[in-house]
């Protein structure tokens, strides 16, 4: 499914933000406050735009009926407030579709293992550790078997291993994954194209390899990068000088 985003425009939060995803993994990046959030709010639809438009294959966003079935996200406001078992948590993922008990059974079953959280099924989802907890809602997100994955910060809380699986895992999934992401080096490993924002304007954007470069780094997050080859996949990776840049 492709999503594009014209002219977006929320207070003065974000202004003019246009950028499009399909069938790819699509990467927002930029300091604190720049509004990557914000811009991910108006495609999952927590936010109505003030001006510009979000477009799911060419539909507006806001008057398609479909979206909670094609739309899964993980979100800084993604939280399960009551003490729901971990399978019953995922099992939320497969509220917007038909119901079929065997096949959600399978799908739900099979999202646990997915992000390896099959032998907490019957705990508590409120007894999770960080990490644990932000698996079971990857699992829930994969459950819903989404057209499109809108992830915030997927891999706050969790360990090196379960932060390349998950990236790993989005990428695998051959859908239009649109995710904000802190880790340069993670964001250049996974995503095909990345958008830079910059006081709630993107700056720059193209394949990490055309965008992760000193002079951008230095200019948006003042600090001074080296790029390396990774020596195995030849990926873009940054080193950086322990000076902030003023
Ligand atoms: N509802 C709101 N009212 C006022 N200001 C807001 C609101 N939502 C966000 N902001 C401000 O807009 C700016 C962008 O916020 P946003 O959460 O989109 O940034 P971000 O790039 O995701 O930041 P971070 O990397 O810190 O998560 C911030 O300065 C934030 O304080």
């Amino acid at each position: 499914m492709r999503v594009e985003l014209t002219g977006v425009t929320v207070r003065n939060i974000v202004s003019d933000i246009t950028l499009h995803a399909s069938a790819e993994v699509v990467g927002i990046v930029g300091p604190n406050g720049s509004g990557k959030s914000t811009t991910l709010r108006c495609v999952y639809r927590a936010l109505k735009p003030d001006a510009g438009t979000v477009l799911f294959d060419g539909e507006n966003v806001h008057k398609r009926h479909d979206v909670a079935r094609h739309l899964a996200a993980l979100t800084q406001e993604s939280q399960v407030e009551f003490d729901f078992t971990v399978t019953e948590v995922v099992e939320m993922g497969r509220l917007p579709h038909d119901r079929d008990p065997a096949r959600d059974a399978r799908v739900v079953s099979d999202a646990l293992a997915t992000v390896d959280v099959s032998h907490l099924a019957s705990r508590s989802f409120l007894s999770l550790s960080g990490g644990e907890r932000q698996r079971v809602l990857i699992a829930r997100a994969i459950a819903q078997e989404p057209r499109v994955l809108v992830l915030d910060e997927p891999t706050n809380h969790l360990d090196i291993r379960h932060q390349l699986d998950v990236l790993g895992l989005a990428r695998g999934l051959g859908i239009t994954v649109l995710t904000v992401l802190h880790d340069l080096n993670l964001a250049a490993s996974y995503c095909d194209r990345l958008y830079v924002l910059d006081e709630g304007r993107v700056v720059a954007s193209g394949t990490p390899a055309e965008v992760l470069v000193p002079e951008l780094i230095a200019k948006v997050f003042h600090v001074t990068a080296h790029v390396v080859a990774h020596p195995t996949t030849g990926v873009p990776q940054l080193l950086f000088d322990q000076e902030v840049t003023p």
